[in-house]
């Protein structure tokens, strides 16, 4: 019975993302037949929601042939186990028999498709015997119509075809150190980047050497190359030049000297990375609960900031910082690798609204810096909209102007500066990152 209660779980947990909208780990945390399992089978169901939502659309798309109506047409929890058995059977190399066999069983355990096993079993039969070839399919058919037009638009049809590729591949996991990068790629057998993050070998991070002892987090390379360019900014500054120092020879007191307002910090990897250098750290963002999570943060790595709970667009310092990090709210679509099932659960409409906002902080953004300093503006997204065309408005507005990135200011990350100096983080052949878009900038309007 255990193999049809992990059916079962797993179907849960893409009823609930895809019908309910929530994310996956909230599935996880929320679903009674998933809280229910334990051990390998609570892995298992785990494993075959993400491998399902990872490349959903291509599933749908295969299954639709061997369905008399439109998968839509289904009821929700039918959709949900026809999607478990047909990832379990062209994916997951899962035995035939134990792939189909479970699933129908499953189907008995939820009152909402019971009615629908012999549909079930009839679809899932076919499923196995006919293997639909999903990579004849193009790659961005894992996403919605809507989203792989979106990430054409902005990127191009490789850069979309690298992004979906990137979302087929499992996600490693990426550590920044607190000081000595090197030794801590040594201390948990990792990988030193060029970009000076770690990659981490494979297994679960609790797994790693000193798992908890303060000495790194993990956090994605392109989005520690945002603070990483703010900082280099400051020591290319003939003023600042002596202050801020390679983290392996900080001096604490000098960096000190220099503020920075992480403005939207919470849940503090970027405010992390600040602190971490010496400088004088504000960190700004409205919510309450994530900022709760970046005091947790601070006090495991043993850093300080000054904590501010409040609405971006309205707040001011009270003297003018020399850098500010501007961690702009976004659709967050450079992540789908690590959590696919945004391109389900996010509607074109959801995202319009971004640049306004994203306008709006940055306009706020260039009254809490000095004539002099220096603006981040990142998004985790590759879309142009929330990106360049962002930048550009505030370009043409008069509030900014660019600082442009080199390549030796981006060590790893060099291919990625666009034609304006800014930086779009789009994966690589040989690179694994999220997908970030960034810009460094200096105020125009205190000049
Ligand atoms: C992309 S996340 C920041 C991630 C963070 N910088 C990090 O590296 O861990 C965006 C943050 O912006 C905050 N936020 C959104 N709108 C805001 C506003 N108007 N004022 C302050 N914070 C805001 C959200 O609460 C969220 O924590």
């Amino acid at each position: 019975m255990s193999g049809a209660l992990v059916r079962r779980a797993a179907a849960d947990l893409l009823f609930l993302t895809l019908e309910k909208r929530r994310t996956l780990d909230q599935a996880m945390a929320e679903s009674p037949p998933f809280g229910d399992l334990d051990g390998p089978d609570r892995a298992f169901a785990r494993a075959i929601a993400s491998a399902a939502l990872r490349e959903l659309g291509r599933i749908d798309r295969a299954l639709a042939p061997l369905l008399s109506r439109p998968l839509q047409a289904a009821s929700p929890a039918i959709r949900a186990l026809l999607r478990v058995g047909a990832v379990q059977l062209w994916r997951m190399d899962v035995p035939e028999h134990a792939a189909v066999s479970e699933t129908v069983e499953a189907a008995k355990a939820w009152q909402d498709a019971r009615s629908g096993g012999a549909f079930l079993n009839a679809v899932l039969r076919r499923a196995a015997a006919e293997r639909p070839d999903l990579d004849a399919l193009p790659v961005t058919a894992i996403w919605p119509d809507w989203l792989a037009a979106a990430f054409e638009d902005s990127v191009g049809a490789d850069g979309a075809a690298a992004l979906a590729a990137a979302q087929l591949a499992e996600p490693g996991i990426f550590l920044t150190a607190k000081t000595n990068a090197a030794a801590v790629a040594e201390v948990i057998s990792g990988e030193l980047l060029a970009s000076g993050s770690i990659r981490a070998p494979g297994g679960p991070v609790e797994a790693l050497a000193e798992y908890g002892s303060g000495d790194w987090w993990v956090q994605d390379p392109a989005a520690a190359l945002a603070a990483n360019l703010l900082m280099a900014s400051a020591s290319g500054d003939p003023a600042k030049s002596d202050m801020i120092m390679d983290k392996s020879g900080m001096d604490a007191g000098k960096s000190a000297e220099i503020t920075a307002i992480d403005l939207c910090a919470a849940p503090g990897g970027k405010t992390l990375q600040l602190c971490a250098a010496g400088l004088n750290v504000i960190a700004v963002d409205r919510s309450k609960p994530r900022l709760k999570r970046l005091e947790e943060n601070l006090a495991r790595t043993g850093l300080s900031a000054e904590i501010i709970t409040a609405d971006a667009e309205t707040w001011r310092p009270e003297t003018p910082a020399d850098l500010l990090l501007l961690d702009a709210p976004c659709s967050a679509l450079g992540t789908l690798r690590r959590h696919p099932e945004g391109a389900w659960i996010k509607r074109e409409g959801d995202i319009a609204r971004f640049p306004d906002v994203q306008y709006r902080l940055l306009k706020a953004a260039t009254e809490m810096v000095r004539p002099g300093g220096t603006i981040l503006y990142c998004v985790c997204t590759p879309l142009r909209s929330e990106g360049a065309d962002v930048v550009d408005r505030a370009v043409a507005e008069g509030l900014v102007t660019r600082l442009p990135v080199s390549p030796e200011e981006a060590p790893g990350f060099a291919s990625c500066i666009t034609g304006s100096g800014d930086v779009l983080t789009l994966p690589g052949e040989s690179a694994e990152h999220d997908a970030f878009f960034m810009s460094r900038l200096s105020p125009e309007a205190l000049k």
